[in-house]
């Protein structure tokens, strides 16, 4: 049962190889990581659907009824294998008192709740009176996936909430997952959700947020890695803000363009992920560093190659210029444009060289922090299970 108060959460993610060119079909390789989107789920008594977004300043409540009229203004064809439709996201914004334009990450956060609210219980019900808060670890668009973490809690709690699939916490587990089949059923409706914010997603960010782990995704095909070894990176946040959806259709305008100069880039960012992924299959979970040659000068091809199709920015090449004084490797992760950077540590790399990167990292004004990779995907948490942090945003609330 769902009556009781839930919370739930997904990961977010790292592109290792493939950020662009997965969106025209080509082959990306990704990582879940160790920093999660919460969301607490509860019911509304008072025929109320809550929501409250702290990261991004929304705190909005609407009349269940009145979410109701607005479904069956709209409704007629949701359906989680259909985009959104112009008019559909129109008369959303209307409602929802969103300019045309707007892109906001406050409006689009909200388009996205209302639009996946109104979809799902289009499809599996009534609307669910509930209260739902969602707040994360994640910096928001700064190429972790925080879209597609965000997405697919609400995806699966507003499933939950209209019973399309189980609540599988049983009494005395701390945690638990759902069935492939519900996990397939979270991730298109959190596809939708994604392509509410980005416009046109490919779909890797909502399957790692949903299954967790490392995959190999191309064209809608997920494929867990069959090894993954202790990969050591470092996070580079340079804090440039950048809108996803903006990068995603500058670089379709340059193929538009240029088709005979760009889409000859994009075969080999496709051709880098692949011999990528032939490495990190054959080395040993605790990998010796005569592996990490090939990984570098990969990391270092892929990233003039994101120049190339202009989703570079100066303080990413200030970022590489700062690691490759330390003898290390770097690149962009997810759309580009400012955001983040991922910098491989090799197993020999020293706790001083590590440091003194970090140091001039951190002089420039980035933020950096080492992470763990392979993280699970979208999970039920009991409350007993909830670290302090976690508590602590929930008691706040
Ligand atoms: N915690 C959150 N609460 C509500 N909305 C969020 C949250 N995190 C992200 N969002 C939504 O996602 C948008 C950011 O998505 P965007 O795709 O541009 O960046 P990203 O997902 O962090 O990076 P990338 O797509 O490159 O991995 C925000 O504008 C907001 O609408
Ligand atoms: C830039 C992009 O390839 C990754 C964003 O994390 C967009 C997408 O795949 O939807
Ligand atoms: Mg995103």
């Amino acid at each position: 049962m769902w009556e009781r108060s839930l919370v739930l959460s997904a990961p977010g993610k790292v592109i290792l190889h493939g950020e662009h060119a997965v969106v025209h079909g080509k082959v990306a390789l990704a990582v879940a990581l160790d920093l999660r989107t919460f969301l607490h789920l509860r019911p509304c008594a008072e025929g109320k659907v809550c929501v409250r977004l702290p990261g991004v300043g929304v705190v909005r409540s609407w009349d269940t009824s009145s979410l109701q009229a607005l479904r069956r203004g709209v409704a007629a064809d949701f359906d989680e294998s259909k985009s959104p439709s112009v008019e559909q996201l129109h008369t959303l914004k209307e409602f929802a008192g969103i300019a045309a334009g707007a892109s906001a990450p406050e409006s689009l956060a909200t388009l996205a709740f209302l639009y996946m609210c109104l979809a799902i219980s289009a499809k599996y019900g009534d609307v669910p009176n509930v209260d739902i808060l969602v707040w994360s670890e994640l910096p928001t668009g700064a190429g972790l996936g925080s879209s597609a973490a965000y997405a697919v809690c609400l995806a699966a709690a507003l499933l939950m909430a209209c019973r399309a699939i189980s609540c599988p916490l049983k009494e005395g587990e701390s945690t638990a997952r759902w069935t492939e089949e519900e996990l397939t059923l979270i991730n298109s409706w959190a596809f939708q959700g994604e392509r509410v914010i980005h416009g046109n997603p490919s779909g890797v960010d909502n399957a790692v947020g949903t299954w967790g782990g490392a995959l190999r995704y191309q064209s809608g095909k997920i494929t867990p890695l069959k090894r993954v070894p202790m990969l050591r990176i470092l996070l580079t946040n340079t804090k440039v803000p950048r809108s996803t959806k903006v990068l995603v259709a500058g670089v379709k305008e340059k193929i538009l363009k240029f088709p005979a100069i760009m889409n000859p880039v994009l075969d080999s960012i496709d051709a880098i992920s692949q011999e990528c992924q032939s490495v990190l299959e054959a080395m040993p979970a605790n990998p010796s560093p005569e592996y990490y040659p090939v990984l570098e000068e990969l990391f270092d091809i892929n990233q003039h190659h994101l120049n190339v199709i202009g989703v570079g920015h100066p303080s990413l090449d200030r970022l590489c210029q700062v690691t490759a004084s330390h003898g290390l490797h770097s690149k962009l992760t997810g759309a580009g444009g400012g955001g983040c950077g991922i910098t491989l540590l090799r197993p020999d790399t020293s706790p001083l060289a590590m440091e003194a990167a970090k140091r001039d990292l951190c002089a420039c004004g980035f933020e950096c922090w080492e992470t763990n990779i392979g993280a699970p995907g979208v999970t039920l948490h009991s409350s007993s299970s909830l670290n302090a942090e976690v508590l602590h945003a929930l008691s706040e609330s």
